[in-house]
């Protein structure tokens, strides 16, 4: 908001690991432009982009349009590395004078589309008329309402002619900020620590989870779908994971409102695996060419791969295995007499008592069948609980009911509800845990 605080920030987005830094010089307070734009010109510690939006672009600055365009004028002789100016204006800026430019200055020509993503030939048509303007890199920037319109923004980086940043905002948006330098992007905006700007990725998430620097057209991606899908902790496993192996790839959270959609559009080897979160792990066995015998019986996929040599979809539950072996680790660290492990799962004879008969619920179930635990299951859907219960020779009990569920002592409590999920993380299904007492 002052051109300290500017300062300041500059210097701090280039600790956090920026290469550029966007200056939006509409936030900035009793603004003055000849004076306050020497200041952060000659106190920039990085390339800077120059930017006043108007409030009809989306911006802050409500005042006089000549005045703004004296001020980014301004930013041109005083040597900012880039100046962002926004279609309308440029297009007018070009018919009148004939150039935008001023010294070495490079000229962003940017356009903001609310609403749904334009048509593949929408978007080439638009990029011509920006470039016809004598810009050096051209921004366009929609609000995608689904994922699947992601994929127009990816084939016009793809075959650009020239520099071109172009993503979409929001949760649904993310991918395509996070994906934009594999497709050919020149530039990739993350927020600063402290200053979150909506829709934007964090630029600390870009430098250490998505590391965007290492991201190229090779790059191979997988990603976890789900809706919603910014809870989840699979960024911050897998990423390490895949670069410890070496591997180029990326895991993405990809925010999922249709599958028949997703899997139509996202059907390309590049898009290599996934992870099935939150709701769709039954629902997404219909869109698999293959389901491993083990995901069949459950009824439910987590993980699915696509085979190389053939492209199809192989689904896979790792799910139960995973969650099954998690609590018999903890349950032997308890049990552990002499240091010795017992060959009999801790599970096998214990009350298990599941709330949530969804995806998660299922794998949960099996596999706790397959050791040999007695189960009782809880959903909000007593039907669903009914045929969980049936299909692991379990007990079904209404819903209404946990609040005065008596366990017996040992009696393992499975939460596989969204209840607790993020961000109410404190949640759980039992208004108060009577074991515990
Ligand atoms: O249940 C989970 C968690 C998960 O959905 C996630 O949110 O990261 C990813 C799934 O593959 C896994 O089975």
């Amino acid at each position: 908001e002052s051109v300290d605080q500017v300062v300041e920030e500059m210097h701090k987005a280039k600790a956090q690991g920026a290469d550029v830094v966007e200056v939006r010089l509409d936030c900035i307070k009793q603004f003055q432009a000849h004076q306050d734009l020497e200041i952060i010109l000659k106190s920039k510690p990085l390339p800077v982009i120059i930017v006043y939006r108007p409030k009809c672009e989306g911006g802050l600055y409500e005042g006089d349009e000549t005045a703004r365009l004296e001020a980014l004028r301004s930013a041109l002789k005083l040597g900012a590395d880039y100046v962002d100016f926004e279609l309308k204006v440029a297009a007018e800026l070009m018919s009148k004078q004939n150039k935008l430019h001023c010294g070495g200055t490079k000229v962003i020509v940017s356009c903001f589309l609310d609403g749904v993503t334009p048509s593949k030939e929408e978007l080439s048509n638009l990029a011509t008329h920006m470039k016809a303007t004598g810009a050096d890199i051209i921004k366009i920037v929609t609000s995608a309402s689904n994922i699947t319109e992601l994929a127009r923004l990816f084939h016009l980086l793809s075959y650009s002619q020239m520099p071109v940043v172009a993503y979409a905002v929001g949760e649904r948006g993310l991918i395509s900020q996070l994906l934009s330098p594999k497709f050919g992007s020149t530039l990739v905006y993350g927020s600063i620590e402290g200053m979150a700007v909506p829709g934007l990725p964090t630029l600390e998430s870009l430098r250490k989870v998505y590391k965007v620097e290492h991201i190229n057209s090779d790059t191979t991606v997988f990603g976890l779908i789900s809706k919603p899908v910014g809870h989840s902790k699979g960024p911050i496993l897998h990423n390490p994971t895949i670069r410890h192996m070496n591997f180029n790839g990326l895991y993405v959270p990809m925010f999922v409102d249709n599958l028949k959609e997703f899997f139509e559009v996202y059907s390309t080897p590049d898009f290599a695996g996934f992870s099935v979160g939150f709701p769709y792990k039954e629902a997404v066995i219909q869109f698999c060419d293959e389901v491993h015998p083990l995901a069949q019986t459950i009824g439910a996929v987590n993980t699915i791969v696509r085979r190389p040599s053939d492209g199809k979809l192989i689904g896979y539950n790792t799910d139960c295995e995973a969650s099954v072996t998690a609590m018999e680790d903890a349950l032997q660290e308890c049990q552990c007499i002499n240091g010795e492990k017992s060959l009999v799962s801790p599970l096998a004879g214990k009350e298990f008592v599941l709330v949530g008969a969804g995806g998660a619920g299922r794998a949960l179930a099996f596999g706790a069948k397959t050791r040999g635990a007695r189960i009782i299951i809880f959903d909000i859907d007593f039907e669903r609980a009914k045929m969980l219960a049936h299909a692991v020779s379990g007990e079904a009990r209404p819903f209404g009911d946990l609040p005065y569920f008596q366990p017996e002592k040992g009696s393992i409590l499975a939460n596989a509800t969204p209840i607790g999920m993020h961000p109410n993380k404190d949640r759980i299904p039992v208004s108060e845990v009577p074991y515990l007492k």
